[in-house]
């Protein structure tokens, strides 16, 4: 499942819905493959900037995904619409050129549902119906995930299952990642790097060097720390 992770270039970003401003002269450069999470209070910006760099809305500023080839971007909400008619394996093979269509039943593997390829989404747990939006969005082999608030729906128990599979997944597709969440537990285990955003632009640009998989004990500093950059 690898690919090739893009970087990217935002100077002086800006976006606006209507009179309203939400994105203000951003500025900020992500590496091949990196994982940056996105905090921060509501209405900071998170969701308005992944939808920026989906190509969902128009901005002004330079925005620069990768280095000229087209660019692979999927995008995973909290609650992925999987279409009800259809079983778990024809979800993810949707979309998918017919060539590519072998890779739609690894991925449900990879995300530990192999044996419910023909289940309906209305059978599976909310759990599940997320593993099969991950296989989806994963088996696209993108260049560049956006993950907005992936598991928030999700119980803490399954949510922390999620962590653990997603870590391994993403350090497996090598993919550009950003992902927003509310969880600085889950943030400071999955990223590289934890971006505060507030009144649309980056407050607090924090590296997280700690090897994986990392454990609450680990990050507990770091998130110690983003707490009083919160409020
Ligand atoms: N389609 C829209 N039309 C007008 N205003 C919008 C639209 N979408 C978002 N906004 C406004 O833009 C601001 C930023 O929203 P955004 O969703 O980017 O914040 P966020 O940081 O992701 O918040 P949350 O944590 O609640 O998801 C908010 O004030 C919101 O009301």
């Amino acid at each position: 499942m690898t690919s090739a992770g893009v970087p990217i270039d935002l100077r002086d970003l800006s976006a606006a819905y209507g009179e309203h401003v939400i994105l203000r002269d951003l500025t900020l450069s992500v590496t091949p493959g990196e994982r940056v999470a996105l905090v921060g209070a509501s209405g900071g910006g998170k969701t308005t900037l992944l939808r920026a760099l989906a190509g969902l809305i128009p901005t002004q500023g330079t925005l620069r995904i990768g280095t000229g080839s087209p660019v692979r971007t999927r995008v995973m909400f909290q609650e992925d619409r999987l279409l009800p008619w259809l079983g778990a394996l024809d979800n993810v093979a949707l979309g998918l050129a017919r060539p590519e269509r072998h890779r739609a039943a690894r991925a449900l593997r990879d995300v530990g549902l192999a044996g419910r390829e023909r289940a309906y989404p209305h059978e599976l747990s909310g759990g599940q119906r997320q593993r099969v939006a991950l296989a989806r969005a994963l088996a696209h082999r993108p260049d560049l995930l956006l993950l907005d608030e992936p598991f928030g729906a999700l119980d803490a128990l399954t949510r922390a299952d999620m962590h653990d599979l997603l870590d391994t997944l993403l350090t497996d597709t090598g993919a550009t990642t950003l992902l927003v969440t509310h969880d600085l537990d889950e943030a400071l285990k999955l990223t590289d790097r934890v971006l505060l955003l507030r009144a649309g632009q980056v407050a607090l640009d924090l590296p997280v060097p700690l090897a994986r998989p990392r454990r609450r004990l680990d990050t507990e500093p770091l998130r110690a720390h983003l707490e009083t950059q919160l409020h």
